[in-house]
């Protein structure tokens, strides 16, 4: 069995971004082990979200949260030096976005960031397997990227499997549609250690509740 650490990642997308340092903070209190922050370009996915003078304002306000950044764009290796200049702590590009995968990993590394890479979920694993042991986290996406509130698709955990049984240390990460019950046993049976989960948490009356449920799944299969 694996010794990775269950790490909880709400994600942003789902939060009032009217008040979003606040909501940061509020899941943070409420036991959330990192921020997840959803960087959509318009282009790389049909959806806008934020950049990189908004992980400034986090970082400001917050400024002992580690900000997971998961870059949905066309061109990743244009915004790196931007988010790590405005705080970043990880700085996650997608595999199909990228032809030198490892050199960008690199580059974030040099800039202090840690480096995720992400798949879609029509993307074969075997596109990271020559670079997964140089990133930080491997993201196996369980719905399309570009929304929130999507369904979670358990068709992509063969994929998660492959990951955690070749690599038991790395932090294997799923995005899209986790919540209390069914998904999220599902991806920690499968190998996930860390959980990203917007709706589920953002739409919950309790999401300290949530969060430990998530942890608790997590912990359970380790
Ligand atoms: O990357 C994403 C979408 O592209 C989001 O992180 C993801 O959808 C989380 O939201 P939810 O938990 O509501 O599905
Ligand atoms: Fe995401």
């Amino acid at each position: 069995m694996s010794k990775v650490q269950a790490v909880i990642a709400p994600s942003l997308l789902a939060a009032d971004f009217g008040i979003l340092a606040q909501e940061a903070q509020k899941v943070l209190d409420m036991g959330a082990d990192t921020l997840h922050v959803d960087v959509m370009d318009g282009h790389f996915v049909p959806n806008m979200s934020i950049g990189a003078p908004v992980v400034k304002c986090l970082r400001k306000h917050l400024p002992n949260a580690f900000l997971d950044c998961h870059l949905m764009v066309s061109d990743p290796e244009k915004w790196v030096v931007d988010f790590a200049k405005a705080g970043a702590s990880n700085y996650t590009f997608h595999v199909e976005a990228h032809n030198d995968p490892a050199a960008l990993i690199d580059k974030i590394h040099s800039l202090g960031m840690k480096a995720g890479v992400a798949l879609k979920p029509a993307t074969p694993v075997e596109s990271v397997l020559p670079f997964a042991e140089k990133a930080d986290l491997i993201l196996i996406m369980t719905v399309e990227p570009g929304f929130g509130g999507q369904s979670f698709m358990g068709s992509v955990m063969p994929k998660v499997k492959t990951l955690r049984e070749k690599f038991p240390l790395l932090n294997v990460q799923v995005d899209g549609g986790l919540g209390l019950g069914e998904t999220v046993e599902t991806a920690a049976a499968a190998g996930a250690n860390v959980i990203v989960a917007g709706t589920s948490v953002f739409a919950s009356s309790d999401p300290a509740a949530v969060i430990l449920g998530l942890r608790n799944a997590v912990n359970s299969r380790m």
